[in-house]
């Protein structure tokens, strides 16, 4: 366990066996279909890199990097675009991959955002979901895991872009976010 962690939430063992059966559950339902998958850089690439190898129908990946947060533990409610997806997304069956949806800003802003470029349908997949701090709602179609309102860190997700390569989901210690706010 890292020392700024104060309990391991989600082992690598139970993040690995939902992303499985996510995966088994998605290319059900897009049997016959291709699917395009959006990551949310950089929080959901390491989710998004796991799930993609558990999906069996035709995917193609692009990018978009969003950010709200900046060196904070709280969502600035201001989402930025940073980078753009490459390619258009019209008449294409969407499929946008989170880390984790927390106030709902990020989701509800890019969900708007690529439903005006026409794309065939658009569905949410995210690991994540802690609805106790939602401002916003989302409507969530495929969820990993619902978790209490603490700041978690580790698979993709950062704290001041720390934390990231951890192998499993841990609580940060409040001291450590504290200090910087
Ligand atoms: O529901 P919300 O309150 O909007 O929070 C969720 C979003 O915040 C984090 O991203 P962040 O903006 O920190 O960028 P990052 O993915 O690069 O860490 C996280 O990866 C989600 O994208
Ligand atoms: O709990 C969290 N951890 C890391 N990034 C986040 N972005 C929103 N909530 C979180
Ligand atoms: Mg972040």
């Amino acid at each position: 366990m890292h020392p700024d962690c104060e309990r391991v939430l989600l082992s690598e063992e139970e993040i690995s066996a939902k992303v499985e059966e996510l995966g088994r559950q998605i290319s059900l339902d897009y049997a016959g279909q291709e699917l395009l998958v959006i990551g949310i850089l950089k929080g959901a690439m390491i989710f998004l890199a796991d799930l993609v190898r558990k999906i069996t129908v035709p995917t193609y990946l692009d990018f978009i990097d969003v950010s709200s947060y900046g060196a904070s533990s709280e969502s600035s409610g201001v989402v930025r675009i940073l980078k753009d997806l490459d390619y258009s997304i019209e008449g294409r069956h969407i499929l946008i991959v989170e880390d984790i949806v927390d106030t709902g800003l990020t989701l509800n802003y890019l969900v708007d955002n690529l439903k005006s470029r026409d794309p065939a349908s658009v569905k949410v997949c995210t690991l994540l979901d802690k609805p106790l701090r939602r401002v916003e709602p989302v409507a969530i179609d495929y969820n990993g895991f619902i978790i209490p309102d603490e700041f978690v860190v580790g698979y993709g997700l950062d704290y001041n872009e720390h934390y990231r390569n951890l192998p499993s989901i841990m609580v940060l210690r409040r001291e450590v976010y504290m200090k910087g706010e």
